[in-house]
This record gives C-alpha cells, structure tokens and sequence, in this order.
C-alpha cells in the first residue's frame, strides 16, 4: 500500500518524559507505516527549551502561525524541583502559557467517550466540553515574594504619563504579590468562539466566574458575554432552540454535577485548566481527554489535556513496566492530521485520522486497554496491557481495518 501524502507540513512539537517515550511509539508504530508524515519538528522537551533560552518555545508557535496547525505532547513547566533535576538555566515559564499567549483563543476540552467506560457521576449521560479561554490571567502574571515590610502598588501609566495607583497590601510582615491582566479583545474572542462551538455542535453554553468578589476583573468577562450574546448571537440561539446560561462559578460547579451533560462549560483559564481534569477523571481517565486550541485567526493547536505522566516515566527510568494511557495522545495527532487534512482537501488523510481513532477505540470496547481504564471498566475480565503493548494492539486492529 502506498503511503498517504501529505502537501503542508504540520507543526510537531515534542516534549518531556512519559509522554515523550508514547509520542515515539504513536509515531513508529501508527503513523509512519501508514502516512508519508511531513512535519516540522520542533523539541520542546526541557533539554533543548535550556539550550536555547526558550527560544524553540516561541519558533514553535511562529511556525503554526505560518502553516496553521499544530500537535504538541506534554511538556514539563520547570519548579525549584526541576532545576535541579535538568540543571537549569532558569525557571522557564510553561510552554502552554507562552504558545497560548502568542497564539491567543480557546482551548476546547472533550471527554472521549468507549463503550465499557462509564462516567463515576452517575446523572452524567452526555460529554461536558470545557471551553477554556486560553489567554493571560496567572498563565502570563508577574508575581514576587516581599521579604520586609513595605507597600505594595498596582500602577497604571498612560501613554502620557497620567498615573492611576491603588494599594494591593500595607505588608507587616513578609509575603507574596501577584499582578495579571485580560484583554478585551481575547475575552470577546473567547465568547465568540464559545457561542459558535455551541451553535456547530447545538448544544447550550454555561458560563461562570467570581463576578461577586471580582468585580471589576470576573465583572468584564461577565459583561462581555452577556454584550455578545444579546447583540451578535441570541437569535441564533433562540432558533435553534440553545440557551446561555451564567451563574457564579461555584454555582456552576455544584449545578454541573448535578447536570445530566452534553453543554459547553465556558471556563476562565485557571477555571479550565482544573476543571477539564476534573470531568476527564469522572468520565474515566485524565488520559481521555482531548484538547484543542482555536486561535481567532484560525491557527490550530492539538495536545492531550494531561501532563507527563512523570510518576510512570520513573517506573520507565528504574526499567520496570508501564501502562501508560496513549489514547489522549493518540487523539491529538488524529485531531491534527484531520485537521490539516481539511484544510489541505486531503481525503486520504481525513479517513486515516477517523481510522485511526476507530482502530484505538474499538482495541478497547474489545477489552484491551492500560490499568486507569481496566480498574473503572464495565467490561469483564479486561486486558491489562503495558504502553508499547496498548499501542501494539491498536496497530493490529488498525492494519485489520486499512486492508
Ligand atoms: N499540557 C501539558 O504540557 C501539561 C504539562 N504538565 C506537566 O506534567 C508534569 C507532571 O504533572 P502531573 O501533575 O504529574 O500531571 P499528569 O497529568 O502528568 O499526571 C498526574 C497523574 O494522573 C494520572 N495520569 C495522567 N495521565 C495519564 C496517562 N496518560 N495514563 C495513565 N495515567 C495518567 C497518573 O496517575 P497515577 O500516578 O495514579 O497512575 C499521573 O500520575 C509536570 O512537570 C507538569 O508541569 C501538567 C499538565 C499539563
Ligand atoms: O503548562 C502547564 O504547566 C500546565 C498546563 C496544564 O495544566 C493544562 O494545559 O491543562
Ligand atoms: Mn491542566
């Protein structure tokens, strides 16, 4: 069989540990006998963001500007702990929060969902999709650690000098500062992308944020969507019969729960990033979960939700067995491949990506799947399979189905 081809690079940007061993096996063994893959690789793993001062961070989110979509696996975000452990120049910021913020929009959230893995809350009968606005908040904040007392500022300076302060704290005694900001512009774009998912997808949207205690900061997204809502989208919505629906987030927390799904849950970004990993738990694994970033000039970033899986790559370190889900993984280059397949009027490459996710779910609805899902699955008797074996077994229903 020849192998697909494919006219426009897509962005590859590799990362670090457990995550890195998967994406090298996802490649050998279930794209490259297949595709023709044409990729401009970017490491992002933490070795190489050290050698060059991050700059590969920032090369890599200029090249999905250029050719418009992306796959990105896990990426370590360095602590104290870090440095040490890779001897760091300095403490890099995350990658996500520096390709988000170059790349701006929203980062969609889907729990994927297989026969045999049910959700743990039980009213949950359809997916939640986490909208998670993508841009600033703490993801590009500026903070410090106050030793001594003194005051601490918040100071605005006009273009022309006119200055505009207010008093964060009077400290007494030592402790920390933050300071972070939005931009009218990426809210609005964050609403917009959220009411025109929900109109492709016809589902309703939910909205929360701390507009009560926040009320200058939650107050503007609040109001930014209620604007857009009623003057760009409300008759939309009112024909296709979908509602927007906002509340406080704890509100929205609790009533979420009690939901039965199938709703887009608009989150700010720090709401997003804890809340996807909440319901990709509940509907089974963090490792079922995809992720998709939508730029408003639409670029496309796709990645799993999850992290490195750095307790596993220890085990993989100390030469023991893992079982590592790839699944989340596996969907990203899907997500990226059918969508560079789209773009480019590359049917070949649309179907291997559907194909690809057939072969993945079915491995499971036949009972073979990692240790997360076998320990929640209603299936009996299931398959426990380390990584490479998991990924071994897709590859065979996967050549069963290319034939
Ligand atoms: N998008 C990104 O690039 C992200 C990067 N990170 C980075 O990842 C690193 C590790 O973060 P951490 O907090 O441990 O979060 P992880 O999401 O990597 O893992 C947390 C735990 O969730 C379970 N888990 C997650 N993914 C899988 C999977 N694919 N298969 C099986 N189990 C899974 C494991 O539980 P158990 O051990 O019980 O099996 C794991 O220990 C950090 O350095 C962080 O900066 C974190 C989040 C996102
Ligand atoms: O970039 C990071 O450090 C964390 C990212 C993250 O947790 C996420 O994308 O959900
Ligand atoms: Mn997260």
């Amino acid at each position: 069989m020849d192998k697909i081809k494919m006219t426009t690079p897509l962005v590859e940007m590799d990362g670090d540990e457990m995550t890195r061993i998967l994406w090298k096996m996802i490649k050998e063994e279930l794209l490259l006998p297949y595709v023709d893959l044409n990729t401009e690789y970017y490491d992002l793993g933490l070795a190489c963001r050290n050698e060059t001062d991050d700059q590969v961070t920032v090369d890599a989110a200029n090249a999905t500007k250029k050719y418009g979509v992306a796959v990105k696996c896990a990426t370590i975000t360095p602590n104290h702990a870090r440095m040490k452990e890779y001897d760091l120049k300095k403490m890099y910021k995350s990658p996500n929060g520096t390709i988000r913020a170059i790349l701006d929009g929203t980062v969609f959230r889907a729990p994927i969902v297989v026969k045999g893995i049910e959700p743990c809350v039980r009213n949950w009968k359809k997916p939640i999709t986490i909208a998670r606005h993508a841009y600033g908040d703490i993801y590009k904040n500026t903070e410090f650690y106050v030793e001594k007392p003194g005051k601490v500022e918040l100071v605005y300076t006009s273009e022309n000098g006119e200055e505009k302060r207010s008093l964060v704290q009077e400290f007494k005694s030592p402790g920390v500062a933050m300071g972070m900001h939005n931009m009218e512009a990426s809210i609005e774009s964050f609403a917009r992308s959220c009411f025109n998912y929900a109109l492709d997808t016809n589902q309703d949207v939910w909205f929360g944020a701390k507009d009560t205690i926040s009320k200058t900061y939650d107050g503007k997204f609040k109001e930014i969507f209620q604007k857009i809502f009623t003057e760009e989208f409300k008759a939309k919505f009112d024909a296709a019969g979908l509602t927007y629906f906002y509340s406080l987030i704890d509100d929205v927390v609790a009533r979420v729960m009690k939901a039965e799904g199938g709703f887009i849950w608009a989150c700010k970004n720090y709401d997003g990033d804890v809340m996807s990993d909440m319901v990709s738990s509940a509907f089974g694994s963090l490792a079922m979960m995809t992720s998709v970033l939508v730029s408003p000039d639409g670029y496309y970033e796709y990645e799993a939700a999850h992290g490195t899986v750095q307790r596993h790559y220890y085990r993989h370190l100390e030469g023991k067995e893992t079982s590592t889900n790839s699944v989340a993984t596996i969907f990203a280059w899907t997500g990226a491949l059918r969508k560079r397949g789209e773009l480019d009027g590359n049917k070949a490459l649309t179907e291997f990506a559907d194909k690809l996710e057939k072969a993945t779910l079915s491995t499971i609805e036949a009972g073979k799947m990692t240790k997360d899902l076998a320990m929640i699955t209603t299936i009996k008797h299931p398959k426990v399979l380390s990584s490479r074996d998991f990924i071994l077994a897709v590859r065979e229903s996967l050549d069963r189905i290319m034939k």
